[in-house]
């Protein structure tokens, strides 16, 4: 569903950050993408979302070459793509229904027709208490739980989440990782960012993709 093939990255006129990239995400898989802090595990994600455009070489998610995609065409694949963003992106003057339902609502469904599946996702992610709450009342952990909620809503067929468990406590990383997995056993891949080794050591059958000196790679 995803590959790289040769991807170089450089900011500007400075050196590669991300050099001669080469792997590929298949569906139902698992892993984690790591590596220390600069090691350019966000610039990764932002050129699978094609937020970025790669240097050199080749990107194809969902079977389509990311550089020959018109407008309409990322948009569609960005659909099929869901993502936890570091800072949350949680739009304050919603509350957590609203903030959860908005894909939902851009893409034009009528609330009756979501309205349960999003108390569920809330009930899932264990805020079925919080859903009239504003972000800017929530836990860090809470937050994290409904940027997870509102990934979550389109069904995406493949998930990135980068530093999902930053600044949470143990318990609550390790609820977070359960339902990661829970939701890659449903169907998903599953692509989550993190430097947290305890967190990587609760699921160590899961592929490491680890990035050091601009370099790949990818441990099965
Ligand atoms: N917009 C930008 N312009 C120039 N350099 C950038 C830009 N964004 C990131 N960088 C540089 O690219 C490198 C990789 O950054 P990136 O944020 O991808 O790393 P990361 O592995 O996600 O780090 P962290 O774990 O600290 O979040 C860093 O050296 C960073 O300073």
């Amino acid at each position: 569903m995803l590959s790289f093939e040769n991807v170089g990255l450089r900011y500007g006129s400075g050196s590669e950050i991300l050099s001669d990239l080469a792997f590929s995400i298949t569906p139902r898989s698992f892993q984690f993408l790591t590596g220390p802090s600069g090691a350019g595990k966000t610039t990764l994600l932002k050129l699978v979302l094609m937020s970025l455009k790669p240097t050199r070489g080749r990107i194809s998610l969902f079977g389509k070459d990311t550089q020959t995609l018109d407008k309409d065409s990322v948009t569609d694949i960005r659909r099929r793509i869901g993502v936890v963003f570091q800072d949350f992106r949680l739009l304050e003057h919603l509350n957590l229904y609203e903030n959860v339902a908005l894909p939902l609502r851009v893409i034009g469904r009528e609330e009756t027709s979501y309205r349960a599946e999003v108390l569920e996702l809330l009930r899932w992610v264990g805020l079925d208490e919080r859903i009239a709450s504003r972000p800017s009342v929530l836990s860090g952990g809470e937050k994290q739980r409904a940027a997870i909620a509102r990934a979550l809503i389109v069904r995406p067929e493949l998930l990135l989440a980068d530093e999902p468990t930053g600044n949470l406590d143990p318990t609550l990383a390790r609820r977070l990782l359960r339902l990661f997995v829970e939701l890659h056993k449903s169907g998903t891949s599953v692509v989550i960012a993190t430097h947290d080794l305890a967190l990587m050591e609760q699921y160590e059958s899961a592929r490491r993709l680890v990035l050091a000196d601009g370099r790949l790679h990818v441990f099965e």
